[in-house]
């Protein structure tokens, strides 16, 4: 397998990528030209203002989407749906189903034995804060909570790869605020490989070991910086933290230069990839 990041194993390679949608004088040209080389068990968010491709990389990467040019690879391998977890920013779960059903089935596909199935689905619910729901039936939850049970259930399915598409955009700050612990609780628990799209620049330094900032359409890759911050400390201490302040100054005012409104903290940094 080809080498990524810091000689690490490369899980998700993209080369010489770009991606229109439809044909002719109708095409839009959403995406690229991006190279990028994701490591094994790196965090790694992008973020830019809305249209810039995001999610049309994402949905490369998952194999919803072929690119018009160049070779999208997940461990080392062509994407196929189903190869990586994909986490939507609509929770997409089988609402007849119990929150603990809903866990059990992705355990089962995931191929979990029968035996094991019930502690596995148990700590994954507890580790997400529902435990004591784990009986109640989807619609009977709210929206924060049925946000955790998917990210409980990707967490139950055994891919290597993870990708979420703004998975707390349209919920409450004090909820995504909790969420966002879970995600790094789980995520710091499981080691698996995660892409995490995101419009906002304080989610990106706070959830990513690696941010990635797009411009605007098509979008193309503005900065790439290694985050290295001390996540024990928590989100909420963290965020109060001067090496946090400054970097989110830095990646917010990437964002906005990229999507043209006004100049980076300071030339140089732009195309920094540290
Ligand atoms: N199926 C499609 N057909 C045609 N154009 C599309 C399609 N999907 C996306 N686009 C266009 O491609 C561009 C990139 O879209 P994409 O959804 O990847 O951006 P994004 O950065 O994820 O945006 P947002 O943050 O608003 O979700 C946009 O201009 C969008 O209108």
């Amino acid at each position: 397998m080809p080498s990524g990041r810091d000689g690490a194993d490369a899980m998700i390679e993209v080369a010489g990528v770009r991606h229109e949608y439809g044909r002719g004088a109708d095409a839009v040209v959403a995406l690229g030209p991006i190279d990028l080389t994701v490591s094994r068990g790196e965090s790694a968010v992008l973020v830019g203002a809305s249209g810039c491709g995001k999610s049309t990389l994402l949905r490369l990467i998952a194999g919803f989407e072929s690119p018009t040019d160049g070779a999208v690879r997940v461990a080392g391998g062509e994407p196929e749906p189903g190869r990586c977890g994909v986490v939507f920013q609509q929770p997409r779960l089988f609402a007849w189903k119990t929150v603990g059903g809903n866990v059990d089935t992705a355990l089962r596909y995931a191929g979990v034995p029968r035996g094991e199935r019930a502690s596995r689905r148990d700590a994954l619910l507890e580790s997400v804060g529902l435990h004591d729901v784990a009986h109640r039936r989807i619609w009977e939850l709210s929206g924060g909570q049925q946000h955790r049970v998917a990210i409980a259930r990707a967490y139950a399915n055994d891919t290597e790869v993870l990708l979420l598409d703004e998975p707390f955009g349209a919920l409450d700050a004090l909820t995504r605020e909790r969420l966002q612990e879970d995600f790094l609780a789980l995520g710091a628990a499981s080691g698996r490989t995660t892409v995490f799209v995101t419009h906002s620049a304080e989610e990106a330094v706070l959830l990513g070991s690696r941010v990635i900032v797009l411009g605007a359409r098509p979008g193309r890759i503005a900065l790439d910086l290694a985050v290295d911050l001390p996540r024990e400390l928590g989100p909420s201490l963290l965020r109060r933290t001067p090496e946090f302040v400054e970097l989110h100054e830095r990646v917010r005012s990437e964002v906005r230069a990229a999507a043209g409104e006004g100049p980076a903290v300071a030339p140089g940094l732009a195309a920094a990839r540290e």
